[in-house]
């Protein structure tokens, strides 16, 4: 049987739930300020709770890679189990682990992600397009055959991301734009919404590009970032039906009470709602 794609899944997350990513970042300090040692064992209880408190209620978590590898094999087990648990009550994982290389290595990345049977199967996951979009092929035909997506970055929210991305290429777009093409491209026909994604930080103001990629649009850097939920209209303007905002720290920093938690992420959530209504 064909799995269900995973923009038609998202889609319904996002109605059902409301559109809230909320990132896994178990940065050393958060686990410091939750009375927690920076170990594997605090790593464990961060993630727990974390997963606990979020993945029965927003449409999309996203533990991000780094933070779990740093603790090495016994890291990537925690990585593993909340991938597991978080599925369970019915949240979407992103895996966000920003992969990109030659066609070849990315069919490896492809299977460590994106193939159902391996243990870190995911929802999505993120990508980086910046050794051209084309070696993203084997992870985008992978994700076909599972009914997962992939997130893959356009104009990220740190303020570095610009010198690269808003360079202009042959003729004459800005390279973010053409990655957005190609993104539009892989998403042609697909209903309810395509199941390749954009990354757009919601620190930019305006975007200034045409995003209009019939798929979703992960929007990172609201809180401590700078960005909030207001700015997603003037960021995504007609598109913001389709973004997807997402909060790490802003919400991580209320825990470890699993209640403080969950009404960080509803606040969060409240606002988006509002901000989207009034456009
Ligand atoms: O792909 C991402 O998630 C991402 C893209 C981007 O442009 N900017 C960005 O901050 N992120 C990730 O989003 C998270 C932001 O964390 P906070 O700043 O704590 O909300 C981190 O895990 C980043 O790696």
């Amino acid at each position: 049987m064909t799995p269900e794609p995973f923009g038609a899944r998202l889609r319904h997350a996002m109605d059902t739930r409301g559109p809230l990513c909320v990132g896994i970042d178990p940065h050393g300090s958060l686990l410091t300020a939750w009375g927690l040692n920076d170990d594997i064992g605090g790593l464990e209880r961060f993630t727990r709770t974390t997963v606990e408190a979020l993945a029965d209620r927003v449409a999309v978590l996203k533990p991000q890679s780094a933070f779990f590898e740093r603790f090495g094999s016994r890291g990537i087990a925690v990585l593993e189990k909340a991938v597991e648990e978080a599925r369970a009550a019915g949240a979407l994982v992103l895996m966000d682990a920003k992969r990109g290389d030659i066609g070849s290595t990315m069919g490896a990345y492809a299977a460590t992600y994106l193939d159902k049977d391996s243990p870190l199967f995911s929802d999505a996951v993120t990508l980086s397009p910046y050794l051209g979009f084309g070696s993203l092929r084997p992870a985008l035909d992978a994700a076909a055959v599972s009914g997962a997506g992939v997130f893959v970055l356009a104009l990220t929210s740190n303020p570095e991301g610009a010198e690269v991305q808003r360079s202009t290429t042959a003729d004459g777009r800005s390279l973010a734009q053409l990655m957005l093409d190609h993104m539009a491209a892989e998403n042609a026909g697909a209903e309810p919404l395509g199941s390749v994604g954009a990354v757009v930080g919601a620190t930019l103001g305006d975007a200034g590009v045409n995003l209009d990629i019939n798929g979703p649009l992960l929007a990172p850097g609201i809180g401590a970032q700078g960005a909030t939920p207001a700015d997603l209209p003037g960021v995504f303007g007609s598109a913001v039906g389709n973004v997807v905002p997402s909060v790490s720290r802003g919400v991580l920093r209320h825990g470890p009470d699993v209640a403080a938690l969950r009404e960080s992420a509803a606040r969060f959530a409240q606002e988006v709602r509002s901000a989207v209504a009034g456009i």
